[in-house]
């Protein structure tokens, strides 16, 4: 039996989509869900596989810029609604979607594509590395105690409509989003995500809502989330489910935090997918009692190794040579010699002799400056092949502030 590869047509979306649906195990998305999606697919960016009239397998690829170190806004394809049909899958669908993808991305010129894995086992054999971390933490705010910086007392916080103060909350959201590599320039359309909130998503916690931070009248910061209320035998015991947060100095930001840990009948503020340095840590009296837990966040693939590597800036003067392997792009493998520093980069290729000889996996996951190419030295994925070149490399690929992917998709 084969498959072909077709370009999704408008028309056959419903098709595309229940496919996809069903590889996530059948259950059916609210209407307001499927229809942001619907509206924000890519259809000549999207792919489908077909066993006749059949849809067995979806891929597309998003048009987004990310936020790379030093603030540059790179043209990225955010690869989504991955699905094999289970009736076909280990067969090779997904890969073929991948190596069409892939050529695809590199047809449009965008030198990255990123994504986030249903399971992280799967994008490293297509050269995605882990390029962001994440964090997932549960306040317990019966025992923490939560100091706020200097200023905060100033902060004049305004419950809002989350829908009226959706615009406000995404001037605040793009002013942040060139000093933290990993985030995604606002898309059209794509201010509808934040206030996403289906009934039947809610489980059992309220409608969306959001508080904003102001001073002098400007909104300088904001915070959406859910409250369940619970009751046990002892007594209140709800919980809050922080939604996303944003902030322009360290007063508002404690200010949000403050108020988000203080609320009334609530014992525990969990936080999910939130950047590993991220300021609560610093504002709480005991860290133990926040179960702070990593996990994969943004997966990153350098299509373009040369043009990927000059897009972005480096925290200290570099001048080395990678030897790159990568078997499924083999346009990128060989030499490349990168300079660069705090002011700009350029990487070309080169005959020179190597200084560092690892894969393109390697490079996804040191791309944005939230992973060691030293840790990675260690776990024995980066080669050094010029004694100094991997302190001078890791030096330089490293960002006083970690990458973090702002939101699913
Ligand atoms: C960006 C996103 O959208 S992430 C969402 C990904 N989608 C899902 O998780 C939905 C449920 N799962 C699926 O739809 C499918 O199982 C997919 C898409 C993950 C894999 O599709 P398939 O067509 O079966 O993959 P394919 O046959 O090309 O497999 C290629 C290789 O990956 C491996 N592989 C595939 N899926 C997985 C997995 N979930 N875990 C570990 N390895 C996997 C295969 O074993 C195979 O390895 P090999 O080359 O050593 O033989």
């Amino acid at each position: 039996m084969t498959t072909e590869l077709r370009v999704l047509d408008p028309a056959d979306w419903d098709d595309w989509y229940a496919n996809l649906e069903l590889a996530f195990g059948g259950l059916a998305e609210a209407p307001e869900e499927r229809a942001l999606w619907r509206e924000l697919t890519e259809c000549d960016r999207s792919v489908g596989a077909w066993d006749g009239e059949r849809v067995v397998g979806t891929a597309g690829a998003f048009s987004f810029r990310l936020s790379v170190p030093g603030g540059a806004l790179v043209p990225v394809a955010g690869v989504t609604m991955v699905g094999v049909a289970a009736t076909h899958r280990r067969r090779g669908i997904l890969t073929s979607m991948m190596r069409r993808q892939l050529d695809d991305v590199r047809a449009w010129g965008e030198p990255l594509a990123v994504l986030t894995a249903s399971e992280p086992e799967i994008y490293g054999r297509f050269g995605y590395g882990i390029g962001a971390f994440t964090a997932h933490a549960s306040i317990d705010t019966t025992r923490v105690r939560l100091t706020a910086p200097e200023g905060a007392d100033e902060v004049v916080l305004r419950q809002a409509d989350p829908a009226k103060a959706a615009a406000a909350c995404e001037a605040v959201y793009a002013r942040l989003v060139p000093g933290r590599p990993g985030m995604l320039a606002r898309q059209p359309g794509w201010e509808r995500l934040p206030l996403l909130d289906p009934p039947g998503g809610r489980e059992g916690a309220s409608p969306l809502q959001c508080v904003l931070a102001e001073r002098g009248g400007e909104v300088v910061g904001y915070a959406r989330y859910a409250i369940k209320p619970e009751w046990s035998y002892a007594g209140a015991d709800g919980s809050v489910t922080l939604r996303d947060i944003g902030a322009l100095d360290p007063a508002a930001e404690g200010a949000l935090w403050r108020f988000l840990c203080s609320i009334d009948l609530v014992s525990s503020v969990r936080i999910r997918s939130r950047p590993v340095d991220d300021v609560w840590q610093h504002l709480v009296s005991d860290v133990r009692r926040c179960e702070p837990t990593l996990r994969d966040g943004l997966h990153v693939r350098l299509v373009d190794v040369g043009a990927a590597l000059a897009a972005r800036r480096y925290q200290a003067p570099v001048d080395v040579v990678f030897e790159v392997a990568d078997a499924f792009c083999p346009w990128n493998e060989g030499r490349w010699r990168l300079r660069g520093g705090p002011d700009g980069a350029q990487c070309a290729r080169t005959d020179g002799a190597a200084d560092l000889a690892l894969s393109v996996r390697e490079l996804g996951s040191a791309y944005l400056g939230g992973v060691s190419l030293t840790s990675l030295a260690a776990a024995g994925r980066v080669r050094e092949t010029r004694p100094g070149a991997l302190t001078e490399a890791a030096v330089a690929f490293g960002w006083p502030v970690a990458p973090w992917l702002p939101h699913g998709f």
